[in-house]
């Protein structure tokens, strides 16, 4: 199966559409019924995510109506084959980003004589999404297993959220905690090696930005209260404006009110998460970046001795898969039940799927130690 990216432009609303060719190779699909089509090759045409009112682009003007487009999808984009069933539609998927526990033998193996680093994204990944953020708990069963992870392997929660309010959720001390996309990143509180008056603070590269956060979160609670349902949090250094509870009809009122406070502050960017309108400053800093930033702070910067397992289930994950993919180390493992652009490797389902996932892991790893 191989995929052929095309841009083309709608001359009518003016936006770019990727338009995928998706071939198939006929012994890929040979366990799937023929198409009703009967074709076996399929055009997927999806919006482009408009990305931004992203000022670093020297951006703005960007059509509200192209960023409705974009909220009407998922996060990352989903992946419609035009001429695939639904159930030939999963398929794909899974042969295209298999399954990682039905990969279990293959990962484990490929971490032999590595050092496993293991990166967790809260929402989506360790708890199910729900319609309150205040209320997006994990299991105590989900708690057991990242706690037993810890113990084994080096273990961070890289999350959107601000990093307090995403420790009141997991509770574990022995943790990194990468809040607001990577721009608050701290060490485990129960290290000896942080001094107190630090308390662990590993870096904090946009702390010039608090004021303006601040300020920014306020005008936007007044600006976007004639909207039902909307919902801002402050994540510190971030700010998300949450329209899973808004109702579409209101959706470009939404982002017109959003995007006219936001030409008032060119330093600040717009981009798009699961239900929800992501504002960041516009430095170069990411989940990504964080991850490498991590990696370094653990001693491996250059190593080869190191296996950097990251899952995640948002796009604000894709940045961390591409760093994978581009140090050609580690694995991305993207939570998710459908086709969706992604440049990670694996897929599992469900946070239930991640539980799973990282239960196999500590019992495998048990099993290597009581061997030795
Ligand atoms: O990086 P993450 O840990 O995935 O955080 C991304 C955003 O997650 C939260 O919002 C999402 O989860 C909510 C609770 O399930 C859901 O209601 C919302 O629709 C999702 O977008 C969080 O509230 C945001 O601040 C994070 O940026």
């Amino acid at each position: 199966m191989t995929n052929q990216n095309v841009v083309v432009r709608d001359a009518k609303s003016g936006i770019d559409h990727f338009t995928t060719r998706v071939v198939l190779s006929k012994s890929l699909f040979s366990p799937v019924a023929p198409s009703p089509r009967g074709r076996n090759c399929i055009t997927v045409t999806r919006p482009t995510f408009p990305g931004k009112i992203d000022n670093e682009e020297g951006g703005g003007g960007t059509k509200v109506s192209s960023w409705v487009d974009s909220m009407r999808d998922s996060s990352p984009t989903r992946v419609k084959a035009a001429c695939l069933t639904e159930s030939e539609e999963k398929r794909t998927w899974i042969i295209n980003y298999p399954s990682a526990l039905s990969m279990f033998e293959q990962i484990v193996s490929t971490s032999k004589g590595k050092q496993i680093v293991m990166f967790l994204d809260y929402d989506g990944t360790l708890s199910p999404i729900v319609e309150d953020p205040d209320r997006a708990f994990m299991t105590n069963e989900m708690r057991e297993v990242v706690r037993d992870v810890s113990r084994y392997f080096p273990t961070a929660i890289v999350t959107g959220r601000c990093r307090n309010k995403v420790y009141s959720f997991v509770r574990l001390a022995g943790l990194y905690y990468a809040g607001s996309h990577g721009m608050d990143i701290k060490g485990p509180s129960n290290n000896p090696k942080y001094k107190k008056g630090r308390r662990g603070v590993l870096f904090q590269p946009a702390s010039e930005y608090l004021p303006m956060i601040d300020k920014v979160y306020n005008i936007l609670l007044e600006r976007t209260r004639i909207v039902p349902g909307v919902r801002v949090e402050n994540n510190k250094f971030c700010l998300s404006v949450h329209f899973r509870c808004v109702e579409e009809k209101m959706w470009a009122v939404l982002v017109e009110k959003v995007t006219e406070v936001l030409s008032d502050y060119p330093k600040l960017k717009l981009s798009q998460g699961r239900k929800v309108l992501e504002i960041r400053p516009t430095i170069k800093w990411d989940k990504g970046k964080a991850l490498e930033f991590l990696l370094e702070s653990l001693g491996y910067a250059n190593s080869s001795d190191v296996l950097p397992v990251y899952i995640g289930d948002d796009r604000t994950d894709e940045d961390a898969f591409k760093v994978l993919r581009n140090r050609g180390q580690g694995l991305g493992i993207l939570v998710s039940k459908v086709p969706k652009e992604t440049s990670a490797s694996y897929s599992l389902q469900a946070p239930t799927e991640v539980r799973e996932f990282l239960q196999r892991l500590v019992e495998w790893k048990r099993q290597a130690r009581s061997m030795v």
